[in-house]
């Protein structure tokens, strides 16, 4: 059997010891915001492109920094079929974010809410727990 991984990238964003989470229209659980490359692109630009389509907020590309690579359960998908986020730090221009395209809410989490997250994220949650970065 094939094991089928969707790569995706993500952006960590922290504030105030919480982190942005994402929820698309018709999904019950939140995401870190993000998605997959288009044919061609870098992860840089793929995140890029992906964070303004989500959130409205521009990232200042020199500042990307590799976070790390969590996988897991792919939200929604058939059982085996994992997910795994490429994350990465970046510094925003000045904007606040607003929700855009598919996204109806989005939210700045700690760990009381990880029942609201996919299995991608609460990984995610977790790391940034050990590393003292989100309560
Ligand atoms: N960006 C992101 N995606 C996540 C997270 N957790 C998680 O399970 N996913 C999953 C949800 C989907 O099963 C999978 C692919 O998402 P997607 O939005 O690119 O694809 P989709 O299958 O919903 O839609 P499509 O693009 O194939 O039309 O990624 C997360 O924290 N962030």
């Amino acid at each position: 059997m094939t094991q089928q991984v969707i790569d995706k990238l993500a952006w960590i964003a922290l504030h105030q010891r919480r982190f942005l989470a994402v929820r698309s229209y018709g999904k019950e659980l939140f995401y870190l915001p993000g998605g997959k490359r288009e044919a061609g692109e870098t992860d840089q630009q793929a995140l890029i492109r992906e964070i303004h389509e989500e959130l409205s907020i521009h990232l200042e590309p020199s500042s990307l920094r590799p976070a790390g690579v969590f996988r897991a359960q792919a939200d929604g998908k058939a059982i085996g079929v994992e997910v795994q986020l490429t994350c990465y730090w970046a510094t925003a221009d000045n904007q606040q974010p607003q929700a855009s395209a598919e996204i109806e809410q989005f939210e700045w989490l700690n760990s009381d809410s990880s029942d609201q997250c996919s299995v991608a994220a609460v990984k995610v949650l977790e790391w940034l727990i050990e590393q003292d970065l989100v309560d």
